[in-house]
């Protein structure tokens, strides 16, 4: 019979609460289960344990998606940010201050790192924070938001989705970009992050933060914070429950402390040292990237700044989980190894101790009957001395029984 060509049996039922239906369906998972096993080959190890590892298999084929809205004002360095985020050079036009209405400019790129591909969609305002009314200015970007999900539902209702082919457009962050006046927020900034703020993942950021001192950060810092509280606006919050982030980072607590992210992009490549980095190079020196100590953003999927400012790649969030996976195989299996040597080792205790209390008792029992056989060959000896005793003993009476006989036989024949 050839296994690569069987076919299932047909139709299968759908399903009902009836009993015949009931019936049809036992039968057919018997006979499922009939052919399910006749197919049976085994391609290699199988077992949870290989899970992680199929789930990765399963990622790098496949590729991750990532949509990220970015939304400020023109020329506030969301296109540059973006860039040294993913260390790319996306070529995006400069868009101009003279829109009537706020935009979105939405671009797909397909990235890749070492064997990782990242489809990475990117949405960018367009002439946000230019028209002079700017009430009606967070709509588009609500409007875009709520159309993805409407989006993603319809294909969820219909029935036949095709989740495999689809691209799921829900947007996984906000990136807002916060003028660096060192002031305050603006009234659009608020007003817009009320009404996203329950249907997006909002990162603050403070753009171009080189253009700021680092007090005056601080206190702009404390400021945004306490307005975003004051008007009830709810910022993305970091899973510090994540026990993987949260080694990642060190310390979520202390990133969440550092909110908003102070952020600082860059295009240009210089030479630090003897190392080409993305910097800023200003007259009285380069900067790497300034930036709090270390800054983190994180959405369904995580984005991490460096200590230097700039973020670290997925490739590299990717690798540490899995050299964190085989580090913690390696350990479990040294553990299991030592675990293996120490009961062989008290096995192997426990057998010699078993094996001498055996010699012991064979020594002894060889003496006692070294001892008992001595002592039957010695009662054999005093046994063969008497029967020697008793035969001379013996052989001395019947010669004076015959003496005695023959003197009585004598003197008879004398009285006759
Ligand atoms: N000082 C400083 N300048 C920056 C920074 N990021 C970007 N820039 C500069 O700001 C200008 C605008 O940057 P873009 O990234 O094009 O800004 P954008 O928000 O994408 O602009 P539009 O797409 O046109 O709205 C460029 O000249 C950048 O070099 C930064 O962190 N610090």
């Amino acid at each position: 019979m050839d296994q690569t060509k069987l076919r299932l049996p047909t139709p299968l039922p759908s399903w009902t609460s009836s009993k015949s239906d009931f019936s049809i369906l036992f039968h057919w998972s018997i006979h499922l289960f009939l052919y399910t096993v006749r197919c049976l080959t085994m391609l290699g190890h199988f077992g949870f344990e290989c899970l992680p590892h199929q789930l990765v298999n399963r990622s790098i084929q496949q590729g991750f998606s990532f949509n990220i809205l970015c939304v400020g004002e023109t020329g506030i360095g969301k296109s540059t940010l973006i860039d040294t985020l993913f260390n790319t050079n996306l070529k995006d036009k400069k868009s101009s201050h003279f829109y009537s209405n706020v935009g979105l400019k939405i671009q797909t790129y397909e990235l890749q790192e070492s064997n990782v591909q990242l489809k990475l969609t990117v949405v960018k305002t367009v002439g946000y924070g230019d028209q002079i009314n700017k009430e009606a200015s967070y709509q588009p970007v609500v409007d875009y938001v709520d159309a993805q999900f409407e989006a993603y539902l319809q294909e969820e209702l219909k029935i036949k989705r095709s989740f495999i082919d689809y691209h799921d457009s829900r947007i996984h962050v906000c990136l807002y970009f916060i003028s660096p006046t060192g002031h305050s927020l603006k009234s659009l900034d608020l007003l817009t992050m009320k009404n996203i703020d329950s249907k997006v993942n909002i990162v603050p950021l403070i753009a171009k933060a080189d253009t700021i001192s680092k007090n005056d950060l601080q206190k702009f810092k404390c400021k945004i914070m306490s307005e975003l509280v004051s008007n009830g606006i709810q910022i993305y919050q970091f899973p510090t429950h994540d026990e993987t982030t949260a080694q990642m980072s060190q310390s979520l607590n202390f990133y969440c402390g550092q909110l908003p992210f102070a952020v600082v992009g860059s295009m240009d490549e210089v030479k630090v040292g003897k190392r080409m980095v993305r910097g800023r190079q200003y007259p009285w020196g380069v900067l790497q990237g300034k930036c709090d100590e270390s800054e983190q953003v994180c959405s369904g999927k995580c984005v991490c700044v460096n200590k230097l400012g700039f973020f670290c790649s997925f490739q590299e969030i990717y690798e540490a989980k899995r050299q964190k996976f085989y580090d913690q195989c390696q350990r479990e299996e040294e553990e299991l190894k030592q675990k293996f040597m120490q009961r062989v080792k008290e096995k192997e205790t426990t057998f010699k101790e078993s094996e001498k209390e055996l010699q012991e008792k064979f020594e002894h029992l060889k003496r006692v009957q070294q001892e008992e056989t001595m002592k039957l060959e010695e009662e054999r000896r005093q046994l063969e001395e008497e029967i020697i005793d008793f035969y001379k003993m013996k052989a001395v009476s019947e010669t004076l029984q015959t003496q005695v006989c023959t003197n009585i036989k004598k003197e008879k024949e004398r009285k006759k």
